[in-house]
């Protein structure tokens, strides 16, 4: 018998693939806690702000060793984004979708099913997922031992569209039923998502929370500056809101001048902002309003541009020099700005933006925590100003309670009327978390999105953060004079609200709300 004592060998750490493959120095806080899970094969929740760089959590263990990691992304061009940006840097990446032409996904299939697959990343669609024929193939490479794990990017989606336009979203429970002895490892990765989405999430997949890991990173990002504006109702043509942005762009621009003289900031790249609107035809006008000024170049973005005219917009505005210079050889503006409907930012990779500036109310809390959360992606400080009035927020939340009447009179089957019904109603109660976020005037704006976020809850599930916020423990705040109630306090808030709503409707305001 040989009595050799065999040494384990040793396997190159996950420092290792983060230098060699992914060419990052060192991991972000609380990534390498989410890695080391995931490579462990643990099911995995990461909820964390969009900045964080979720998409490492799931490449990296994919490339550690051998096997196939499925990705189930919802949008193409977030797909394409990370296939592009994986082959760049010569991982084995493979994706089947709409695009994809018939011979080259016969060529995918074929390693999938090889017994050795030579691709680690295979980006899919949750409508995929759902055919007979792709879960069949899943079978066999579960079979093989070679299906390492399935990772569920934007996994919100399996909660906000599952239920209607969506309902591939339903079935990705079909995985943890059917890809068993033993069970594939799930990681479901989000920025936004409420306690009820997040438990949609959590049973929709049917992860078993007693064994879950669970991530997250505070909802209120703290180099975030939040501030409601409130603006007076009925005030017809927009003119003194616009006259309000440009007076905060001017100190802006003021106090980076001070800061390091008037010419160098002249010479510095200009500072990028998104404005989001309501209407296309809102984006269009204002950007038209805005670039009247000499310090702004702004441009609109909505759904209703031609697909090239859009990946223009966004190309140029994440590059070094993003916007177009001027041709008479004037100054560069100041600001560039891009003016857009929601169909702007997912996927989205410009971690310089400065601010976001939400023109009407949000309509959703979460679009509001994912919108706002577009700024300050590189860490420095940044701001999220919301615009407010009563007649907006009165006008939004009768449309919404109207679309739930709608839906509750409709006909059809029960089950969908159900579903359609408990997504309007989720609509309203998003909403409402709105108001609340605005009207208040006597909470820290970061303790507000952590509350209504329910940050809290998550950290009663046992839900790890990075070491900077276990620091401050649970139920504090991670404001530190970055938002309008804690620079201005109650009073100062409560004057500034009072020149724009009449007395009589500040009462009905605070009623219930703080
Ligand atoms: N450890 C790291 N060091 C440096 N850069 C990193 C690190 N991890 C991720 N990044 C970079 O951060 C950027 C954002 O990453 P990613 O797109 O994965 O973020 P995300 O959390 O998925 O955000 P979103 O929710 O907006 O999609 C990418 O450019 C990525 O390469």
């Amino acid at each position: 018998m040989d009595n050799r004592r065999v040494l384990p060998q040793r396997k190159p750490d996950l420092e290792f693939y983060l230098h060699r493959v992914f060419r990052k120095k060192s991991f972000r806080p609380l990534q390498r806690e989410v890695i080391s899970a995931v490579a462990e094969g643990h099911d995995v929740f990461l909820q964390a702000s969009t900045s964080f760089g979720k998409s490492l959590c799931f490449q990296l263990p994919a490339v550690m060793g051998t096997g196939l990691t499925i990705v189930i992304c919802p949008l193409l061009a977030l797909m394409m984004d990370q296939v592009n940006a994986l082959q760049a840097i010569g991982v084995a990446v493979s994706t089947i979708n709409s695009n994809t032409p018939l011979a080259e996904r016969r060529l995918i299939l074929d390693d999938m099913l090889s017994g050795h697959p030579r691709t680690r990343l295979l980006y899919v669609t949750p409508e995929l997922c759902q055919t007979d024929s792709f879960r069949r193939n899943l079978q066999v490479v579960h079979k093989q031992q070679q299906l390492n794990r399935i990772a569920i990017d934007e996994a919100h989606c399996i909660s906000e569209w599952g239920h209607d336009f969506r309902p591939a979203y339903q079935e990705l429970g079909w995985f943890k039923n059917n890809l068993t002895n033993p069970a594939v490892p799930i990681t479901a990765l989000t920025a936004t998502a409420t306690p009820r989405v997040r438990s949609d999430i959590i049973s929709m997949l049917g992860l078993d929370t007693t064994k879950l890991r669970l991530f997250n990173t505070p909802s209120a990002r703290p180099n975030i500056h939040y501030e409601v504006r409130y603006l007076e109702d009925y005030s017809d043509d927009g003119d003194s809101q616009i006259h309000n942005l440009l007076k905060w762009l001017k100190a802006i621009q003021t106090r980076r001048a001070a800061r390091i003289g008037a010419e160098a900031a002249a010479k510095l790249p200009p500072v990028s902002g998104i404005i989001y609107v309501g209407l296309r035809a809102m984006a269009e006008q204002l950007a038209v309003e805005l670039s009247r000024e000499s310090s702004v170049s702004a441009v609109a973005y909505h759904a209703g541009l031609a697909p090239q005219e859009r990946t223009r917009i966004q190309t140029l505005w994440t590059s070094s020099q993003p916007c177009e210079q001027p041709k008479d050889g004037s100054a560069s503006p100041a600001f560039s700005i891009i003016v857009a409907t929601n169909a702007f930012g997912m996927g989205i990779d410009n971690p310089h933006v400065r601010f976001v500036v939400h023109w009407t109310p949000p309509r959703s809390f979460e679009g509001f925590v994912q919108e706002s959360g577009r700024a300050g992606r590189d860490g420095r400080a940044a701001a999220s100003l919301v615009y407010y009035n009563t007649q907006e927020r009165d006008r939004i939340h009768d449309r919404l309670s109207r679309d739930a009447e709608n839906v509750k009179n409709r006909g059809g089957p029960r089950q969908h009327v159900d579903s359609l019904l408990k997504n309007q109603t989720a609509r309203l109660e998003s909403f409402q978390k709105v108001i609340r976020y605005c009207d208040s005037i006597s909470k820290c704006r970061h303790d507000m999105i952590k509350d209504l976020f329910g940050d809290f809850e998550l950290e009663e599930m046992g839900s790890q953060q990075p070491p900077s916020s276990q620091a401050m423990g649970i139920g504090s705040s991670p404001c530190d004079f970055a938002c309008d109630f804690c620079k201005e306090g109650r009073g100062g808030l409560a004057k500034r609200k009072r020149k724009m709503v009449p007395d009589y409707r500040m009462e009905v305001m605070y009623e219930g709300h703080d």
